[in-house]
């Protein structure tokens, strides 16, 4: 499990640990440099092989990305060599603050490894010994106000390497001038340059995101890399800031496993914080974590005490969309699958899986609604062949309502697509909806809100928890980072390559997440925090499945759940 500081708890975090001497901004610097020496080495080597120079054994030894946006890599940096890196030019662009100072150290490793390090200082003010040391070892120091921003965009186009040292964890709201105007020259500079630009390594963050909403308020220059100090930021892993850091990668600075936990003074680590049980935490889950959730079942198990999934989903115009939801629900391993629909859509899923049953009976958990027309009460619309009256059977089973006709309990669902537009009352956390941003924008215009896709893009987490607090029910937002909020921690995964995009992916999610509610039913019913959890195992398997599927290349949604078996497999270790 990854768990992301708000700048506070890293306040708290440093308070002790600099009141006990540590040196945390040295440990920082030298773990950001060895980062970015490590990286440009790595690009030097790529273009000498790409010239024909080097053996491709070594080339791959010093690469080593996993290559995933905001993937963060436990692998301590490797140390270049001195030739790999002698001779690169750095460009630092410095702030006023601490930030400012980890990148003046910083630098001041890089000119001892023989780089060319310009620093541009951004403020009048700069961390004052960081900027002794950097001038002591040879650094070359201009201002911002001097330079000018044209200068420094060419400065900045010829270098090998940029560090964004401007702000940390010390900024509010969006950049102001002059760095602002620097950071939005050099923005567009970088969109225009397209591969033709600098490795861009962002200090602690990237300069101008929201530390704690994952906001872009203002300019932000996209990193291919954040090198960030002490523990995750909530900005790093929420959408859409987390879509600028590029691959996060974790400078252990002596920080305690929990934030609030007792400070180790000791040698660095090299090790994920684990989750703190206190609500309201932003995770990611790993392997490991899905492993822990997944429902194995044991040799007293059965079809029924493995979990039923009901399945309510297509029509005669949208048939695939119950091929791919049951297609998914069965290869994650349910128990059994039922499916409800129209009979030519029943034939048709049968002839994709035969293992379905098409018939009614009881079950643990629902998904409904995918490939399900929106329900327009002022308009006949298109017909649902019964479908809208099959969802509102099944979500009288989760919210009790009606519950004289429910047989069995209360049960989870998985509300996505058109029953999305059929929420009549209040739901527990146990039905979890599972809209796109322009879906969520939909429901939360139905709930009084003025919003519109653009502005869930903008704020996913803000409007997440908005649904999640109007409707009671956990919400999963869908996108290339997908949000889940529910009554206790908020969960940020980023699994899928953009290769899933594709027309039936999320039907294929609500199939999974419909496996794993069934399979933990009771629990999910009793736990009000757990089907969050399990929507975002689900959202890792699905995630890590389109990986499988797509290998670097096109993916489709059915293939993504063909390969859950073997990632589920590879997740459980066997
Ligand atoms: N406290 C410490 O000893 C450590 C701090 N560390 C670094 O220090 C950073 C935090 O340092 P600080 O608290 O000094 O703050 P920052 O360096 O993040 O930035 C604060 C400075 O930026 C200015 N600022 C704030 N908002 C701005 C905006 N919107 N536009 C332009 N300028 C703005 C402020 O006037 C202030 O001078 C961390 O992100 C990390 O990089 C690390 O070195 C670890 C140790
Ligand atoms: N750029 C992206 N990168 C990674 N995953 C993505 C991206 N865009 C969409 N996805 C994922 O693809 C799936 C699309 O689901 P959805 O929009 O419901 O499509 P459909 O209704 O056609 O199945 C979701 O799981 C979503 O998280
Ligand atoms: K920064």
């Amino acid at each position: 499990m990854k768990d992301a500081w708000s700048s506070d708890e890293v306040r708290k975090a440093e308070e002790p640990l600099i009141a006990a001497g540590v040196p945390l901004m040295a440990r920082a610097a030298y773990g950001l440099a060895q980062v970015v020496l490590r990286e440009v080495a790595a690009r030097r080597a790529r273009t000498r092989a790409r010239a024909g120079g080097v053996d491709g054994a070594r080339l791959r030894g010093s690469l080593g990305s996993d290559g995933l946006p905001g993937t963060a890599r436990r692998r301590p940096p490797r140390a270049a060599g001195r030739g790999d890196v002698r001779g690169a030019r750095a460009v630092l662009l410095v702030g006023p603050g601490n930030n400012g100072g980890d990148t003046l150290y910083a630098g001041a490793h890089l000119v001892q490894r023989g780089l060319t390090v310009t620093a541009v200082l951004a403020s009048a003010r700069a961390h004052e010994a960081g900027l002794a040391r950097f001038r002591e070892v040879g650094g070359q120091v201009a201002s911002l106000a001097d330079l000018r921003v044209p200068a420094v965009v060419e400065a900045v186009r010829g270098a090998d390497v940029v560090l964004d040292g401007l702000v940390g964890v010390g900024a509010r709201g969006a950049l102001r001038p002059p760095a602002g105007g620097l950071v939005r020259a050099l923005a567009d500079a970088r969109a225009a340059a397209g591969d033709q630009w600098p490795y861009t390594v962002a200090v602690d963050i990237p300069s101008g995101i929201g530390v704690d909403d994952g906001a872009l308020p203002g300019p932000v220059l996209r990193a291919d890399r954040t090198v960030t100090f002490g523990a995750l930021k909530p900005g790093l892993v929420l959408p859409p800031a987390a879509g600028v850091a590029g691959a996060v990668e974790l400078v252990d600075i002596g920080f305690p496993a929990t934030p609030g936990a007792a400070p180790r003074t000791a040698g660095p680590r090299h090790a994920w914080g684990a989750a703190d049980p206190a609500a309201g935490r932003v995770l990611r889950l790993e392997a490991a974590d899905v492993a822990e959730l997944w429902p194995v079942p044991g040799p007293g198990d059965h079809k029924y005490t493995r979990g039923v999934v009901g399945v309510v989903a297509g029509t005669g115009t949208y048939p695939g969309a119950a091929v791919l939801a049951t297609s998914g629900a069965v290869l994650t391993g349910a128990g059994m699958v039922r499916y409800l629909g129209p009979e030519s859509v029943g034939t048709r899923v049968l002839l994709a899986r035969p293992e379905v049953v098409v018939a009614g009976g009881r079950v643990q958990a629902w998904v409904l609604g995918p490939g399900v027309p929106v329900l327009d009460p002022d308009d006949d619309g298109p017909d649902d062949e019964g479908q809208a009256r099959r969802i509102f059977g099944a979500l009288a089973a989760v919210t009790g309502v009606l519950s004289e006709d429910v047989t069995g309990g209360r049960v989870p669902a998985v509300v996505d697509a058109g029953a999305l537009t059929m929420l009549e009352h209040r739901l527990p956390a146990f039905a979890v909806l599972t809209p796109h941003a322009g879906e969520l924008a939909e429901l939360l215009r139905g709930l009084g809100h003025d919003v519109d896709r653009a502005a869930v893009e903008a704020r996913p987490l803000h409007w997440a928890r908005t649904a999640h607090q109007a409707t009671g029910a956990t919400i999963l937002l869908k996108g290339a980072v997908t949000v889940v909020a529910g009554p206790g921690d908020v969960y940020t995964q980023a699994d899928a390559p953009a290769w899933t995009g594709t027309a039936g992916a999320g039907d294929v999610l609500a199939g999974i997440l419909g496996t794993l509610l069934a399979g933990r039913s009771a629990e999910a019913v009793r736990d009000e925090t757990l089907a969050a959890r399990l929507a975002a195992a689900a959202v890792l398997v699905h995630g890590r499945a389109a990986t499988r599927a797509s290998a670097g290349g096109p993916v489709a949604a059915l293939e993504i759940a063909r390969a859950v078996p073997a990632v589920v497999a590879e997740i459980l270790g066997r």
